[in-house]
């Protein structure tokens, strides 16, 4: 075991203490932003609101998500990954416990979107500290590493937040969570240093130091970065599968499977927690395959395809049987990592010292995709609804439901279209 003294010195082990910090951070993010599914029926009471109230709530965090992204790769770029994630997690965990603390729906509104401006600056302020601290082939494999913290606090919001809403009450449970983030604030502002040279340590090999963008460079790379056809089809492949994504395990997939096969919401929180695990595993399996195979798009169009067919799959049969659906929603959330890959993909192509924009640009596409596809399933399955209710909330068909997921292979359909044109592009370049 390394002594701390050859932890804090040594600048190949103290990436990964640093990193480790910013991954709390992110991980947080993750929790608060899946945590509105286990307090959702104590919300309506609390604030008296009915499940549209309920929906616009959740979907608030990923309006004001989406919409940050590009300004969160400025701010990154400008004034560093310290800086932004500090205070990002301090504006973050002020809207946790705001909205911990709401009297009614106004508050709770606030809160809840303080919670999303705070952290939507954080994971690509993890990425931009990853582009400064570890070289360009290890960039695919903390990429994915990145992405599976998120997929771990996809997991804690379930059955773990629910335990704990359950011990101490929602506001209570939001309250903790905002105190332990303001700690982690306070450590990423005194520990975390935007590279290796600014620890004062040697710098990594291969990982040069990367200075801040000048405000016209700002203009220019923004520019540069949102007029390029390569970041729109990446960002509409993106939209489609992290939309599709975050839609299923955030919303819709629970009431089918307790809809579809008459099981408790505890028994089919387990399907969806089979995408919390894909999440886990799929994105630093891909990004270490990627890093070690020199490959990108190959694994970015087998992705596309799988993921379409088993989409498809479902809106074939309806209701398959239950292990099937659990590979269907592990699938889903492991073929994420393949789409990733287009994250250090768009970091090479432009001055390493725009990689906040530039990750920032495509990111934001999968939290449009989970603001809007949430309301275009609904449409669907409201458009099959026959008029049944269960305590309160309408009981959708399964035509309707087959219907929401033929939407997703379509979604499917049109990622596996960008695909290919990815891997053509990347090809004749
Ligand atoms: N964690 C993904 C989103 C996703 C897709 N499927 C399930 N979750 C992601 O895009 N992360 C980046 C971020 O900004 O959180």
């Amino acid at each position: 075991m390394p002594g701390w003294s050859s932890v804090w010195s040594n600048p190949y082990r103290r990436r990964w203490l640093l990193w480790g910090i910013l991954a709390a951070l992110y991980l947080l993010v993750s929790v608060y932003r899946l945590s509105t599914a286990v307090m959702a029926g104590s919300l309506m009471d609390a604030f008296g609101i009915t499940g549209a109230q309920l929906g616009l709530l959740h979907a608030s965090f990923f309006v004001v998500y989406a919409l940050m992204q590009i300004p969160s790769g400025i701010l990154v770029d400008r004034m560093g990954a310290r800086r932004t994630a500090t205070v990002g997690a301090a504006v973050m965990n002020l809207g946790a416990i705001w909205f911990a603390l709401a009297g009614g729906y106004g508050g709770g509104l606030g809160g809840r979107f303080l919670i999303g401006l705070g952290g939507s600056v954080i994971f690509v302020a993890m990425l931009r500290f990853c582009a400064n601290w570890y070289r360009a082939d290890e960039f695919g494999t903390m990429n994915g590493l990145c992405i599976a913290v998120g997929g771990i606090g996809g997991i804690l919001a379930t059955t773990p937040f629910a335990v704990a809403v359950e011990a101490a009450g929602w506001r209570t449970a939001l309250l903790a969570l905002g105190a332990g983030g303001f700690a982690v604030a306070v450590a990423t502002f005194v520990f975390v240093r935007d590279s290796a040279e600014r620890a004062g340590l040697p710098q990594i090999e291969g990982a040069p130091e990367r200075s801040t963008l000048s405000v016209p460079e700002v203009r220019e790379f923004t520019a540069r970065i949102v007029s390029d056809r390569w970041t729109w089809v990446a960002g509409v492949m993106l939209y489609c599968t992290g939309g599709i994504n975050l839609t299923l395990v955030g919303l819709w997939g629970i009431p089918y499977v307790v809809q579809t096969y008459d099981v408790s919401v505890t028994a089919a929180s387990t399907i969806t927690l089979f995408g919390g695990i894909g999440l886990v595993v799929g994105p630093p399996t891909f990004g270490r395959l990627s890093d070690y195979l020199d490959r990108d798009t190959e694994f970015i169009v087998l992705g596309t395809v799988v993921y379409t067919t088993v989409l498809g799959f479902v809106a074939a049969t309806g209701d398959p049987p239950l292990v099937a659906l659990g590979a269907v929603f592990f699938l889903a959330g492991s073929l994420f990592g393949s789409f990733v890959l287009t994250f250090p993909m768009i970091q090479s192509r432009y001055d390493e010292r725009a990689s906040g924009i530039a990750i920032g640009t495509i990111n934001g596409a999968s939290f449009a995709g989970a603001a809007t596809f949430p309301t275009i399933m609904g449409w669907a399955l409201d458009a099959y609804w026959t008029g049944e209710f269960h305590n309160g909330a309408r009981v959708y068909t399964e035509t309707g439901y087959r219907v929401a997921f033929a939407i997703g292979a379509l979604a499917g359909v049109v990622a596996v279209c960008c695909a290919v044109w990815l891997h053509r592009h990347d090809y004749e370049e």
